[in-house]
């Protein structure tokens, strides 16, 4: 056994999920501590390598959280919000780092979420990436310098099996507009819009949602004006780069106290 921390993925057969396997796999800094799959799945009870075509590396698939949990010093949880509030609650009793990836969230699971900060280190970010965190301190940055003139814009594109809009990455850039204005976003959000709108209102700050193919994740912030525009843009093209700052987060949180934080405190940003 070796005494670098020992990590559980959960959903360990999807996009994500294999992604962050392989990536604890491949560092030195930490160990697979186990892999879970929601009841009933295909992959449960077999080798976590063999799975996904593979090697077998010793680790099986199991869909006993508290079971994996006991075992681990961290839980890289990209899901669905119903099990990421199950996971809160196990992790915060096992005392694990959370780092939470999952998207789709409501405001009543993020308070549940704070409320399992009380007792452990829960990391959670819409985005993980270096580039789309540094997106979000521009985007403040640059709304904090122009005035409702111009005419905030976000518009993303995610591959067609997505099943929430916008994006949680949108809504950070979003949020990160509307803090630079010094306004709420529920106050200015205006997302989804169809048939007879009416005009833009001025200080409104608008979401628009592409699904298509297999996009990994792209997002614009637009700043339109008369006369000229500003456009601030992140491409992903690797969900490497989302495995690599969830695994950050989960040995930077090792040593820190209980409570709930984000990419931003990760990242030093
Ligand atoms: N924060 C980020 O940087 C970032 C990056 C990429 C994706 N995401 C988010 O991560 C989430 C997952 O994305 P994906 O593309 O990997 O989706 P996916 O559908 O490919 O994978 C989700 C996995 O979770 C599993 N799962 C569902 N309920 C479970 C349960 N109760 N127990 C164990 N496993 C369970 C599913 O079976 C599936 O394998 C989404 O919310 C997405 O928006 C976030
Ligand atoms: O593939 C996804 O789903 C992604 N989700 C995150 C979001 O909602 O912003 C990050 C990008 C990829």
């Amino acid at each position: 056994m070796t005494d670098t921390p020992g990590i559980v993925i959960t959903g360990g057969s999807g996009r994500m999920g294999q992604m962050l396997v392989k990536a604890v796999l491949a560092s030195d800094k930490c160990h697979l501590a186990g892999v879970l799959e929601r009841a009933g799945h295909d992959w449960i009870g077999q080798d976590i390598g063999t799975a996904m075509g593979g090697q077998p590396v010793g680790v099986a698939v199991t869909d006993d959280a508290l079971e994996a949990f006991a075992r681990a010093q961290a839980v890289i949880d990209f899901t669905a919000p119903a099990a990421t509030l199950g996971f809160a609650a196990l992790a915060a009793q096992a005392r694990a780092v959370h780092v939470i990836g999952t998207t789709g969230l409501s405001d009543a699971d993020i308070k549940a979420i704070d409320a399992a900060a009380r007792h452990a280190v829960i990391v959670r970010a819409g985005n993980m990436s270096l580039g789309v965190n540094l997106l979000v301190k521009l985007t403040q940055k640059v709304a904090e310098a122009l005035d409702p003139d111009f005419d905030i814009e976000i518009v993303e594109a995610h591959h067609n099996q997505k099943v929430d809009a916008p994006s949680g990455t949108a809504l950070m850039l979003g949020e990160a507009a509307a803090t630079g204005r010094g306004v709420t976003l529920s106050d200015v959000r205006d997302a989804g819009r169809d048939g007879m709108t009416g005009a833009r209102k001025r200080g409104d700050i608008g979401f628009s949602a592409i699904r298509g193919g297999d996009i990994v994740g792209e997002h614009d912030v637009i700043f339109a004006a008369a006369g000229e525009r500003i456009v601030l843009r992140h491409l992903a093209t690797d969900r490497a780069i989302f495995a690599r700052g969830a695994l950050k987060a989960a040995l930077w949180g090792q040593d820190k106290a209980p409570g709930a934080y984000d990419m931003m405190d990760v990242l030093g940003l």
